[in-house]
């Protein structure tokens, strides 16, 4: 295969990355923690000089279980040994998302196969009117205009990406010409966009990231709500039956991984456009909460059992999009991923679904949860902001793709799968592996902005509503005021 300029690059890294994954390296490529690079840099110079400084007891809150905790959440060791309900441990899965999963998971999530999703953005709410609470431009979603995505995607009868309302008819001839293998079968967990007619268009995944949009209140409040209720019990309740504590856990993780990404993304300054790393928000709404944090880990081991359950398929399905030299590369990396030896060795079952479904009444159970989970699907289409909807359908997609690989499939020879299933499958999981990266990253950052208030009189950490935090880390080429003043403050 010939490859020339950009392609020939990219071809290059991403055999790097291949190979670090399957040689376990620890060598890390975080292109997205550049712009704080040099900042944490001096975060952890800081971290250093104030411990020295500092006396353990004066610190803040133990966050991720190192320290006790005196917010009374948190009395230690809540993430040490196996995580509740799977079959690997705390350090295993840090260590594996960090060396290998992360690293493979942010490339595949570029190649045009996985960064292009088809989904219908504005539909009626069958539960009550969109009552459009998305305060930002960053709520709209950028659709991608006809010319950019592949062209195995596209069909002549296909509208979806022309401007204003596209016809509504959906091409079937697209994924059974384009995907070998990719075929179309209603998912029983979930309601197919792609089975009705409606607005379908296609997304460039890349240019519409996850973050902070500003759509919260009583819109918001609303959807999580019902979310919560279909399964029949109150946030956190624990109950005993595992099937019912398994999807409370899996929205709960997903909810978690939401947060993190907007606390990760946050619109600091609006009149400034300025966006950095909203630590207080991470504090209050995903470190404080062990269980949710716990809850982040159980749905990414979850989806991961379900990637690995469908290993043959992945590794054997055609990644056409026309472009041979990306389609190699995209396949290479989905054989490193799903083949991972370190994988194997270290986590190989990562979730037993053989245990879910024993009880007498398993089949009415699944048929209730089928049910529960399909309006979850519908409440999706409540969501009041574009870009929340088109990650809240695309991640519960993932979701509905992985229960059904998991528990709707009888062996790997009855699996069919739907190209979209697939790249809400992985895209899924590529966000809750960054969150678990930045869930560590922020809890550090948090700690040390704390031995900083430390250092400065005991000044908490701001409001997460406060724009403008002073804890806010700017960009690469400027200092970040509150290091400067505490430089000044201890003599630095
Ligand atoms: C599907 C969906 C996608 C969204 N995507 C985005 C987005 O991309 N960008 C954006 O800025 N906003 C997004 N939002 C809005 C965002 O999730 C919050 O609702 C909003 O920021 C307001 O937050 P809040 O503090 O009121 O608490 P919320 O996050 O709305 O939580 C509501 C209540 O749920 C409970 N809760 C919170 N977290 C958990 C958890 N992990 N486990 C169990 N219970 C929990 C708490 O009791 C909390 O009070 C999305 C909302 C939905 C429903």
């Amino acid at each position: 295969m010939g490859l020339e300029g950009e392609d020939e690059t990219r071809s290059v890294e991403v055999k790097e990355v291949v190979a670090m994954a399957e040689e376990n390296s620890s060598t890390r490529k975080s292109s997205w923690r550049r712009s704080v690079v040099w900042t944490a840099l001096l975060a952890v110079l800081m971290a250093v000089v104030l411990s020295s400084l500092l006396p353990r007891a004066g610190v803040e809150p133990g966050l991720l279980g190192h320290s006790p905790s005196s917010c009374g959440c948190q009395s230690g060791q809540a993430f040490e040994g196996v995580v509740e309900d799977c079959c690997c441990d705390y350090s295993t899965v840090d260590a594996l998302n960090k060396e290998v999963l992360h690293l493979v998971l942010q490339e595949l999530v570029k190649t045009p196969f996985f960064r292009y999703y088809k989904v219908k953005l504005w539909c009626d709410c069958p539960f009550w009117p969109d009552d459009g609470m998305c305060q930002l431009r960053d709520c709209s979603v950028c659709e991608c205009p006809e010319s950019e995505f592949p062209a195995a995607f596209r069909s002549s009868e296909d509208a979806s990406c022309q401007e204003g309302r596209p016809e509504g008819v959906v091409d079937r001839t697209l994924d059974a010409t384009a995907f070998h293998g990719w075929v179309d079968k209603d998912n029983p967990w979930t309601i197919d966009d792609e089975t009705e007619s409606g607005d379908l268009t296609y997304v460039n995944l890349l240019l519409n990231p996850e973050k902070y949009t500003g759509y919260k209140g009583e819109s918001a409040r609303r959807i999580w709500e019902a979310i919560y209720s279909q399964n029949c019990f109150e946030n956190g309740e624990k109950d005993s039956c595992t099937e019912r504590r398994v999807f409370y856990r899996l929205i709960s993780g997903l909810h978690t991984s939401i947060s993190t990404h907007i606390a990760a993304d946050y619109l600091m300054d609006e009149s400034t456009n300025l966006w950095g790393r909203n630590t207080s928000l991470m504090h209050d709404r995903v470190l404080r909460h062990p269980e949710r944090v716990q809850n982040l880990y159980f749905t990414y081991l979850f989806v991961l059992r379900a990637l690995l359950k469908a290993e043959k398929y992945l590794s054997e399905a055609e990644y056409s999009t026309g472009n041979d030299a990306e389609d190699h590369l995209t396949h290479k990396l989905m054989v490193a991923l799903v083949g991972s030896e370190r994988l194997r060795t270290a986590c190989p079952i990562p979730f037993d679904e053989a245990k879910m479904w024993r009880g007498p009444d398993a089949d009415d159970l699944k048929q209730q949860l089928q049910k529960h989970f399909r309006n979850i699907t519908a409440l999706m289409d409540c969501v009041g902001c574009e870009k929340c909807r088109l990650w809240g359908k695309l991640q519960i997609s993932g979701l509905g793709t992985a229960l059904k690989i998991l528990f709707s499939v009888d062996g790997e020879n009855g699996l069919d799968l739907q190209r979209n299933e697939v790249i809400a499958l992985v895209n899924l999981l590529s966000r809750l592996s960054e969150s678990l990266e930045v869930v560590h990253e922020m809890a550090d950052l948090v700690r040390v902005q704390n031995r900083i208030s430390t250092v400065m009189g005991g000044a908490s950490l701001p409001d997460e509503s406060k724009s403008g935090s002073r804890w806010f880390l700017q960009g690469d080429d400027q200092t970040p005021r509150s290091l400067q003043s505490l430089f000044h403050n201890i003599g630095f």
